[in-house]
């Protein structure tokens, strides 16, 4: 692990991929002290997300805005510093060279971490060759690992089940991100390639994120204290 955790509860990011702030005011205030860590993504960004963001900051969560960018350097770049100065904690761009020099450019002296995004657990080999991309899901993710590497990139989002090999790759510095995240018996949903919380940590994960598991429960503030309390065990 390369991540220090000042709270252990930080190791899990809730994604709250819901259609309005007052909804996700509700999960919020059922899940309590059960999580520290949000995510807000298209969904709810596009929904008054961003304002709910400043007060979760305001509030003394973590924030980790999931927009993926991918655009022109200035684009990126402008965007990055917009977040930073949100108070954000995670923010995302897909691994391409030019966009993640130019995110990290953007983050400038913030204390924002700028996570690029590998192979989206969506796609498994046959999305990837119909995307056009001939190395396969393994290489392809190592091919990024090594040029967000160089670029100094704060971090990784992959698949739980690249996590052991992004470690290798990525060395002890970056932290690793895993989204689609299952406890035994969740339904994956489009997710392809999946892991429960206790492997996907046991596979080198520093933060996990878990969207429906959690938030589509009937009992969010239970089902994250589930998840939790798999971590827990996890890093015991
Ligand atoms: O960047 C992400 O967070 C992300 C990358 C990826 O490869 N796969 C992935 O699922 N995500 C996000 O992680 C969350 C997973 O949600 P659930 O499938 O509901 O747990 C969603 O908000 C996705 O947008």
């Amino acid at each position: 692990m390369s991540a220090t955790f000042p709270d252990p509860r930080d190791r899990l990011i809730i994604a709250l991929d819901l259609p309005s702030v007052s909804t996700a005011e509700s999960i919020i205030a059922r899940i309590g002290d059960a999580a520290t860590f949000y995510k807000i993504g298209y969904e709810l960004g596009f929904a008054g997300g961003l304002g709910l963001a400043r007060e979760l900051v305001a509030d003394g969560k973590k924030v980790f805005i999931d927009f993926k960018l991918h655009d022109i350097g200035n684009t990126v770049a402008r965007g990055v510093a917009s977040l930073a100065a949100l108070g954000a904690s995670f923010a995302t761009v897909h691994a391409y060279p030019q966009t993640m020099r130019a995110a990290m450019e953007g983050k400038g002296a913030s204390p924002l971490r700028i996570l690029a995004v590998t192979v989206l657990t969506s796609y498994d080999e046959a999305d990837l060759a119909e995307a056009g991309y001939a190395g396969g899901v393994a290489a392809t993710v190592a091919s990024r690992v090594a040029q967000a590497r160089e670029i100094g990139v704060d971090g990784i989002v992959c698949a739980p089940t690249d996590a052991a090999s992004v470690r290798t790759a990525l060395g002890a510095k970056g932290v690793i991100v895993t989204p689609g995240v299952r406890p035994d018996g969740a339904a994956t949903g489009d997710q392809k390639r999946v892991a429960t919380p206790f492997a996907a940590i046991r596979a080198g994960a520093d933060y996990l994120v878990v969207g429906r598991p959690i938030v589509a429960s009937p009992d969010p503030g239970a089902s994250a204290r589930a998840v939790q309390a798999e971590i827990a065990r996890a890093v015991a």
